[in-house]
């Protein structure tokens, strides 16, 4: 029997995850190696965590305001009380040098008539990592590398349900450069994608706040969100974008609006209410069609309330 115990310590210990059992009260009664390493490296002076209650520290820390203390406090009754057989927790817990997450795991197990709380923490980083990977690559536009149309409708959602709740104004700015299939004809399609590119980082810079978003909706057609900011101040900023894409100097000879890229912008400001976000996209397209058939290289811009 003791052969066996120490069998099944050295296995618990040569596990790379932090292990702790509790008892009903919450104390800890068995610690695994890996957890005294990493509270170790973690800069935490206990040696002997056997005997100290985990659950207290979890409320102490909850009553002190602390989210996750009140949530593994929760999780870990749930378990003890049988309302779940087991309670899985993410969290973060990131070093100076590097960022971290753990998945907490609880389980509850009986030996010899009394019950024990079985506490595992697993290093989930890699996996953080690929998701939050994956979720930036669903958003972000492959060639421009701002946001794209998918993301665009969530935030355009989001942003638009924000500023009606806060009754903050919501503006909605339709992009298209001017002539740019001549662009492409006269220069060649790579030339075109760098321009989009050198167009986009441009954009990108008059939406550095973060109600506002730039986004390539199609082609050559970009969307800007900008909140909280009202319509003159949107207007100014939509002017000075203009202004900027002409400083680029980027050549567009054969354009007979001016022989360099130039612009067009429908833009709409409003407090939300009455109408919904769908409206206000038709409409600021309605706008940008306007400015191209007013000559481009313009803003077209409307206050609806
Ligand atoms: N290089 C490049 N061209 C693109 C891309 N997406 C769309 N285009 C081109 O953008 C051009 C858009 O042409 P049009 O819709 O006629 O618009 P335009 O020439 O800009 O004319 P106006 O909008 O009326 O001023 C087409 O030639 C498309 O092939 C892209 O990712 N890369």
């Amino acid at each position: 029997m003791i052969e066996n115990s120490d069998f099944f310590k050295t296995v618990l210990d040569s596990l790379p995850e932090q292990i702790v059992v509790l008892d009903r009260q919450g104390e800890i009664v068995f610690c695994n190696q890996y957890w005294n390493t990493f509270a170790e490296q973690n800069g935490s002076e206990i040696t002997d965590w056997v005997g100290l209650n985990y659950l207290d520290v979890c409320n102490t820390s909850g009553r002190n305001g602390d989210k996750m203390g009140q949530d593994v406090s929760k999780g870990i009754y749930s378990v003890l009380h049988g309302e779940e057989p087991t309670f899985y927790y993410e969290y973060p817990c990131h070093s100076p040098t590097e960022k971290r997450w753990f998945m907490l795991r609880v389980v509850m197990f009986h030996f010899q008539n009394a019950d024990f709380l079985l506490l595992t923490h697993h290093n989930i980083t890699e996996r953080k990592r690929s998701e939050d990977l994956a979720r930036s690559l669903s958003r972000t536009d492959a060639l421009t590398q701002i946001a794209n149309r998918r993301y665009f409708n969530t935030f355009l959602k989001t942003e638009w349900r924000r500023c009606r709740r806060s009754q903050t104004p919501f503006t909605l700015a339709m992009v298209d450069i001017d002539h740019f299939k001549l662009l492409n004809d006269t220069y060649g399609h790579q030339k075109g994608d760098d321009v989009l590119v050198e167009f986009s980082a441009v954009l990108s810079d008059f939406c550095r706040r973060p109600g506002d978003l730039c986004a390539r909706y199609g082609g050559e057609e970009f969307a800007l969100i900008w909140t909280d900011i009202e319509h003159t101040e949107a207007v100014k900023l939509a002017e000075e974008l203009l202004i900027q894409i002409e400083r680029l100097q980027i050549v567009n000879e054969h354009s007979p609006t001016k022989p360099i890229l130039t612009t067009s912008i429908g833009l709409v400001s409003l407090h939300p209410q009455g109408m919904n976000e769908l409206e206000i996209l038709a409409k600021a397209d309605e706008l940008l069609y306007e400015a191209k058939q007013q000559g481009r290289n313009r803003l077209v811009a409307h206050k609806l309330n």
